[in-house]
């Protein structure tokens, strides 16, 4: 089995508005293997964003080469992309992406559902993730904490093979991070998931395996001494 989940070699990629063009990706290269967890840190702007959308295929490169689970990015069509994020890639934004008219425990049935799986681990999620007692709630009926980590819930339900995540912890007080993070780490080291995570939370940045920061359109390794 090839361990490679993310091979990018000179990405990049620019915003065109009416006035200018703006390069964020200049020459970004990255690989991700699996069972493998990866925090990219950088300053609001950088393109931390932008990197992910390349990843889960919202958004296309202008140049350079990008292979996901050994495809070529050129060769993956819209469709292949949507299986690629309901069966393989969770992408986990800031702002949750729960359906509304779910409540939150059907949110996670669909969402296991949508990736194929008839068992899922829904009511251990929820207990490990300290949100049981919203099971029955709507998303509208949540806290941004809450409603954070309900949509890491339906994240994982999927049993995904690539995380891709902006902030997944960005919502939450310290020690409800804390609880988060093994979530991260027994599926990494437990499933051979690999994970890309966008964060500035310290303690989940250090627990991956590499720290990349994204500065001037690339990543750099990012020195373990320096604090953030
Ligand atoms: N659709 C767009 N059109 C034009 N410029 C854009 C567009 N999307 C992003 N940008 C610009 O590209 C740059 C990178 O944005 P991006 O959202 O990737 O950064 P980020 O590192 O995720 O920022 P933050 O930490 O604030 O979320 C910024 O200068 C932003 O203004």
């Amino acid at each position: 089995m090839d361990h490679t989940l993310i091979q990018a070699k000179d990405l990049c990629r620019s915003y065109r508005t009416d006035r200018e063009s703006i390069r964020v990706l200049d020459g970004l290269s990255l690989e991700l293997l699996r069972g493998q967890a990866v925090a990219v840190i950088g300053p609001s702007g950088s393109g931390k964003s932008t990197l992910l959308n390349l990843l889960n295929g919202l958004l296309c490169p202008d140049s350079g080469q990008l292979q996901v689970f050994g495809r070529e990015q050129s060769e993956l069509t819209e469709a292949d992309w949507a299986e690629l994020r309901r069966t393989r890639i969770a992408t986990l934004f800031q702002d949750g992406n729960l359906i509304p008219t779910l409540t939150v425990a059907r949110n996670i049935a669909f969402r296991a559902g949508l990736a194929g799986l008839e068992a899922y681990e829904g009511d251990a999620l929820l207990e490990q993730l300290d949100i049981t007692d919203t099971a029955h709630r709507y998303p509208d009926q949540l806290s941004g904490g809450q409603r954070q980590r309900a949509a890491l819930a339906c994240a994982f339900a999927m049993q995904p093979q690539l995380i891709l995540a902006d902030e997944p912890t960005g919502s939450l007080d310290q020690a409800t991070a804390k609880r988060v993070s093994p979530l991260f780490f027994d599926a990494i080291r437990e499933r051979n998931v690999g994970a890309l995570i966008v964060t500035h939370n310290p303690e989940l940045a250090r627990s991956c395996d590499r720290i990349l920061e994204l500065r001037e359109g690339a990543l750099h390794p990012w020195d373990s001494a320096a604090s953030f």
